[in-house]
């Protein structure tokens, strides 16, 4: 393909990246990243514009190679603030404005003007710090304890960048020790200046993909976690319990380890409920649900079962531990004040809890045992831990 027609097919993959992300913002109004990366799509249209004018018309250098030059940083710059967007961070775009100017300004010396190649060896190294930015951000904020679950998502524009920044950095070395010195040819079929074009080429094309991957995996998760969670407490909802509860049973099974479940219900919680209000009941709900979450691994599972009712599966958790665990649980409830809109509530909870046994076919045989043993515990007086062996009750506490 000669530069010409690689400068129209850029053109035409900028056209769709603008077009794409566009229509995608129509369609999710509320993803704003997706202006910023139109955005890029159009200054990159602009810039393969101005290079294609070039071929016909005899522009001046305020036009091209400034104002095209300025569109192609602005254009990664945009790419950064969708980037940071995406995140729901600042994109502090007042640093463009004064940055855009200074680098108008900048290719007003004589130095700038002399040659290309100095031109780009100003612009590249700014391009690359750019590209390594943005893939750093999408490391960062898809790392564990920012939302790791966007990572693979996240990974082919990473990889984009890092790719971009990579061809760069390689065209930078070959112009600094070259001793041949760039000239933008109407043919255009310098080998530098038609990798530089590619590359555009290759950004727009996949850019665009790897954007709208990121969109759409985003809300394939919100919509998620509508459907699983429990919107007050965040637990999953009785919904996926089954689900869950019948893979961690075969898990279980097949691998001969441990499987607890517990049981807990909040003590006449209708009378918080009456006392205090609702708001107060369900600030009694987070505050119960709060202190488990802090007890508890990684891999636990928690789940809001009914109105002040969860569900805890344990996995590789033995009775002693299980047992352990829940009066804990109990003693940390008891001892722990709630402070609400000027109310102290002290609340207790109950809790039966069961094991898996070998005889077990199902993990509903462990949740009727967990049960029997909670009705136990209310039944014995409340704020205790009951267990069910299989065979007896027994009070744990
Ligand atoms: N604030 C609030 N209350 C809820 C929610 N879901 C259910 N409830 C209330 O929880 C209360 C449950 O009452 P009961 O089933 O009688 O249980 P209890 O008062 O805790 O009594 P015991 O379980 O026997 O100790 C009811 O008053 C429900 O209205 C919720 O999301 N928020």
């Amino acid at each position: 393909m000669d530069a010409y027609t690689l400068h129209i097919a850029t053109a035409f993959a900028s056209v769709m990246m603008t077009i794409s992300m566009l229509g995608l913002f129509i369609a999710s109004p509320r993803e704003y990243s997706l202006l910023n990366w139109s955005l890029a799509g159009m200054l990159f249209m602009a810039t393969t514009g101005l290079s294609l004018a070039t071929y016909h018309f005899d522009l001046p250098f305020w036009i091209a190679p400034a104002a095209a030059n300025l569109c192609y940083l602005a254009g990664h710059g945009a790419m950064l603030m969708g980037v940071r967007r995406y995140f729901g961070l600042k994109t502090y775009w007042q640093l463009y404005l004064l940055f855009i100017p200074m680098l108008a300004l900048l290719q007003t010396l004589p130095w700038m003007q002399a040659s290309v190649t100095n031109r780009l060896l100003v612009f590249f190294p700014l391009l690359i710090v750019l590209s390594l930015v943005i893939a750093w951000q999408l490391w960062r904020h898809t790392s564990a304890g920012n939302a790791p679950e966007l990572r693979l998502a996240c990974l082919p524009l990473m990889l984009l960048e890092l790719v971009f920044a990579s061809q760069l950095a390689l065209r930078t070395y070959i112009m600094a020790t070259s001793e041949v010195e760039l000239h933008l040819t109407e043919g255009g079929n310098q080998l530098l200046q038609t990798a530089g074009t590619l590359a555009v080429f290759v950004f727009a094309s996949w850019g665009t993909i790897a954007c709208a991957l990121m969109v759409v995996r985003r809300q394939e998760l919100s919509l998620q976690h509508l459907t699983t969670r429990d919107p007050l407490t965040g637990w999953f909802n009785r919904r996926v319990l089954s689900d869950i509860a019948a893979r961690e049973f075969e898990r279980s099974h097949r691998t001969s380890s441990a499987l607890s479940l517990l049981i807990i219900d909040i003590d006449h919680f209708k009378k918080i409920n009456d006392q205090y209000g609702h708001a107060v009941g369900d600030a009694a709900l987070k505050h119960v649900t709060r202190i488990c979450e802090q007890q508890l691994r990684g891999y636990d599972y928690l789940f809001r079962f009914g109105g002040e009712e969860f569900v805890i599966l344990l996995p590789q958790s033995d009775e002693l531990s299980s047992s352990h665990l829940s009066n804990r649980l109990r003693w940390k409830v008891q001892n722990s004040v709630l402070n609400h809109a000027q109310h102290e509530v002290r609340c207790t909870v109950s809790i039966g809890f069961a094991q898996r046994r070998e005889q077990d076919e199902s993990w509903s045989q462990i949740f009727e045992r967990a049960d029997a043993a909670l009705y136990h515990a209310k039944e014995t007086g409340r704020d205790r831990v009951a267990y069910h062996n299989g065979f007896e009750l027994s009070a744990v506490c």
